[in-house]
């Protein structure tokens, strides 16, 4: 009803975007017609490749629209626009660039609401939240218009009046290759930072989420960045591939699986290219019996069943000291059991569908092995089917806890990426810490507890990248955020990640005259 109510005023704007999309902000009969690769400052259907995959909305489980691939030639043709974008871009002042990067920051603020609905009817997450995602994608652009302006060097003072000093020059094509299930979100993280220090874009979605990164390049244009500085290009590994092999591109930012990781660094090291890899995880969550117990269970929440539970940095190892055990289970359960599932466009869901019939299956075969291993299913864990019948084949479930659990069991060492949380009890601090780090991943650690010393004390000996007290899963944008051992390296947010986008050329400069040694 709500989203049918918004619709007057987004009338103007939708038609002008997609002209179905003003008639269909109702679940279960979006389409897109317009081509989803962007090229030199348009929308264009993809030079060559052009093998054909089935996009879905995963709520209904109905095709929105057929990807054309995009082959070696639609790669190089985006990737020659942007070059000759970056000419342009890479001369402006920060400031310049700045004032482009704010304009597209409003835009994106001014469309909030059918950038969230395009987001919400192709990956499944609820309206609710989608919004949220499109609120920290214009943070993240007005943050890096911030600091575009004060990019700067250093200047060091050396003998007889000589001197040197450093520039921070940008890198040239950046690549980013993003997940599923962020989609806007993750193309904002890498291309906010990326375009700040005067670099260009080509930039991937996964193929099962491929809308609205393209809206994003249409308001990059509509801001005033040169033509062909940001592009999409769609498709697959193929597509991935003839990226990262590309001689012109001077950088991959990927976002995704460690085995996809592994190989996006071996193709990176062919051409000496520097990678930013942010994989996956599987964090623990650690709660004490001296926390605030309402506190806890909203973090607890909050740390696996946002979008669906498809987020690499959750805490779905929930650590619990065994005196609370009872209480915060009890809790958490009846919480758990209220998340509202079903119709993602509804103001009131807060949990959509998982974004495909094959992810489901998996996430289900997981739960399947966690009772065959001796899990308890304390809740949840099931396939939702909704009364609504257009819902019916949408790919839902109902959110799970995982009681009964050991260190050793599938569900507790590997990431599953749905709504599944494992509910392990502990003893000491110093026995939890230890449990807590024996992973190969390190993304995320959290800590509830009143006692401030033991909170930095467990987070300092985490070994993980994103640390929260008190607190999971918010991500101001200031704060850089990124992985520890398999789950990645390199920044993305905060001041970290201008690191990752630009390179130092030194400058020495002689005051005097050459002392030869010859
Ligand atoms: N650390 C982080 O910030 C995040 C990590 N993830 C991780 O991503 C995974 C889920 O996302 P998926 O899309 O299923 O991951 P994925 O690794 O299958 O795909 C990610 C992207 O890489 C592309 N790709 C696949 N093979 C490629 C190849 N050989 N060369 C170049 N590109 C290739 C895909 O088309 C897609 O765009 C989870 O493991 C999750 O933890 C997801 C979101 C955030
Ligand atoms: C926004 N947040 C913190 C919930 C998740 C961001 C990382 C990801 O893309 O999975």
């Amino acid at each position: 009803m709500l989203a049918q109510a918004r619709l007057p005023s987004l009338l103007p704007r939708l038609c002008a975007f997609a002209p179905r999309l003003a008639m269909s902000s109702v679940t279960g009969t979006f389409t897109v017609q317009q081509p989803l690769n962007y090229r030199g400052g348009a929308r264009v259907q993809p030079a060559d490749g052009g093998q054909a995959e089935e996009v879905y909305e995963p709520a209904t489980g109905r095709v929105i629209c057929k990807l054309l691939c995009s082959g070696e030639k639609e790669v190089d043709l985006a990737v020659q626009n942007a070059k000759a974008a970056f000419k342009i871009w890479s001369q402006m002042s920060g400031m310049e660039r700045s004032r482009v990067l704010l304009e597209a920051a409003r835009i994106i603020r001014e469309q909030r609401e059918e950038i969230a609905t395009l987001e919400t009817i192709n990956n499944g997450k609820s309206i609710f939240e989608a919004r949220v995602d499109i609120d920290i994608s214009w943070q993240c652009l007005e943050y890096y218009a911030g600091l575009a302006g004060s990019l700067a060097g250093e200047h060091i003072q050396l003998p007889g009046g000589s001197f040197g000093y450093t520039r921070r020059e940008p890198l040239g094509v950046c690549v980013g290759i993003g997940a599923w299930n962020y989609p806007f979100q993750i193309a904002c993280w890498k291309s906010a930072p990326a375009l700040a220090c005067g670099n260009a874009m080509v930039f991937k979605p996964s193929p099962f989420t491929p809308v609205s990164v393209v809206r994003l390049a249409e308001i990059f244009t509509e801001a005033g960045v040169p033509k062909g500085l940001f592009n999409v290009v769609q498709g697959g590994v193929a597509t991935g591939q003839f990226l990262c092999h590309h001689p012109d591109v001077a950088k991959i930012s990927f976002t995704g699986s460690v085995p996809t990781g592994i190989k996006i660094m071996e193709m990176a090291a062919k051409g000496i290219k520097p990678v930013t890899l942010e994989l996956g995880g599987k964090s623990p969550l650690i709660i004490f019996s001296d926390c605030a117990l309402e506190n806890a269970v909203n973090g607890a929440l909050m740390a696996n069943f946002l979008t669906q539970g498809e987020v690499c940095c959750n805490g779905t190892r929930v650590f619990v000291e065994r005196k609370i055990l009872d209480a915060f289970t009890k809790e958490v359960v009846k919480r758990t059991q209220k998340i509202k599932v079903g119709d993602p466009l509804l103001e009131d869901t807060r949990m959509g569908a998982l974004i495909n019939r094959p992810h489901l299956d998996r996430v289900q075969g997981f739960i399947k092995q966690a009772k065959e291993q001796g899990a308890q299913v304390l809740c949840g864990g099931d396939l939702y089917v909704p009364d609504d019948p257009k819902l019916k084949n949408g790919y839902y479930m109902r959110p799970c806890v995982l009681g009964n659990c050991k260190d050793d069991m599938t569900c507790v060492k590997e990431e599953i990426f749905g709504p599944v949380m494992s509910i392990l009890p502990f003893d000491t601090e110093e026995e939890v810490v230890e449990r807590a780090n024996n992973t190969k991943f390190g993304l995320a650690g959290g800590v509830f507890t009143r006692d401030i010393q033991k909170a930095h004390r467990v987070v300092a000996a985490l070994k993980a990248g994103m640390c929260f007290i008190n607190n999971y899963n918010v991500s101001p944008v200031e704060l850089p955020f990124g992985g520890y051992k398999a789950s990645g390296f390199g920044r993305e947010n905060g001041r970290a990640a201008i690191e990752y986008y630009s390179q130092l050329k030194t400058v020495c400069v002689e005051m005097g005259d050459v002392e030869s040694v010859f």
